[in-house]
């Protein structure tokens, strides 16, 4: 399916992406990790034809992807939808519209400027709204939305495109853990009933080891960890980060599990002694 092979990335004389190589042969869910700079945004940026890269080669279902221009260049990008941190939504439009955006790419110029969409299409969008449990917000401001409904809208805007990829750049990083645990749930569950892949980068280990089938760890641009979650061991964890002997996982945690742990306590509290 998608086969990434020696791909680099430079920025003058820094390295972000230093030869990176794995493949993808069945749909599945990846968390990226690794260190602030580590390379995981370049690498998924790359992957979409944001960035360009150095060398290297990317093929998926046997086509070229760092060769495509123009017309070709876009469809590629709609099959590998992009969601980011900040959502990238435009904040004074309602929900709905936003998430027909993500069918701008095969639409006239003409049919944009005057938001022009067709009943079909805004039907799919509702559709999707509903899947994502957001429909009700559809003729709201996407601003007047919490983060984590807004980092829904972006889903829904991606799956307008039914995309056979979708990357994650930090999905959760804006977001609390309530709200984090809900869009981490999405598009597991995106991954799991549609057959789509999610490649997400991910800040913290324990959310990678939640939701994904296969971590990759990064660290200075390299990979230096590629498998099941249940192999991250302390000290491939350590590796990941660079951290001395006195690592500890505690430090790359969400509040996801925090979270967990309050339910539990107040469901501990509920029983009573
Ligand atoms: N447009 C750019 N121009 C110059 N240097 C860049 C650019 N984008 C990224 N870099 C550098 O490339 C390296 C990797 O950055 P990247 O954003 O990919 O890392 P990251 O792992 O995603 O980190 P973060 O989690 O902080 O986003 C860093 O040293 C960064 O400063």
């Amino acid at each position: 399916m998608l086969y990434v092979k020696e791909l680099t990335r430079q920025f003058g004389i820094n390295t972000a992406v230093d030869r990176v190589s794995f493949q993808i042969d069945r749909p599945m869910m990846v968390g990226v990790i690794g260190r602030s700079g580590a390379g995981k945004s370049t690498l998924l940026r790359m992957l979409n034809r944001l960035t360009d890269a150095s060398a290297g080669q990317i093929l998926f279902e046997g086509q070229d992807i760092l060769t495509l221009t123009g017309r070709a260049r876009r469809a590629w990008q709609a099959r590998c939808a992009m969601i980011f941190q900040q959502f990238n939504l435009v904040p004074r439009l309602d929900v709905v519209s936003n998430v027909l955006h993500g069918t701008l790419n095969r639409r006239s110029t003409l049919a944009t400027v005057f938001n022009l969409f067709p009943a079909e299409d805004i039907h799919k969008a509702v559709g999707i709204l509903d899947r994502l449990g957001i429909a009700e917000q559809a003729a709201k401001r996407a601003e007047a939305l919490s983060g984590g409904q807004q980092q829904r809208v972006a889903i829904a805007r991606a799956l307008m495109q039914d995309p056979a990829i979708i990357l994650a750049d930090e999905p959760i990083a804006s977001l609390d853990p309530m709200n984090a645990q809900v869009v981490m749930e999405t598009l597991r569950r995106i991954h799991e009933e549609d057959g789509r892949t999610v490649v997400a980068n991910l800040h913290t280990l324990d959310t990678a080891r939640r939701y994904c089938d296969r971590v990759i760890g990064m660290r200075n641009g390299r990979i230096v960890f590629d498998g099941a979650p249940e192999l991250l061991t302390a000290q491939a964890a350590r590796e990941i980060y660079g951290a001395g002997a006195d690592f500890s996982e505690a430090a790359t945690s969400t509040e996801i599990e925090t979270l967990e742990r309050a339910d539990k306590d107040y469901a501990l509290s509920m029983m009573g002694p």
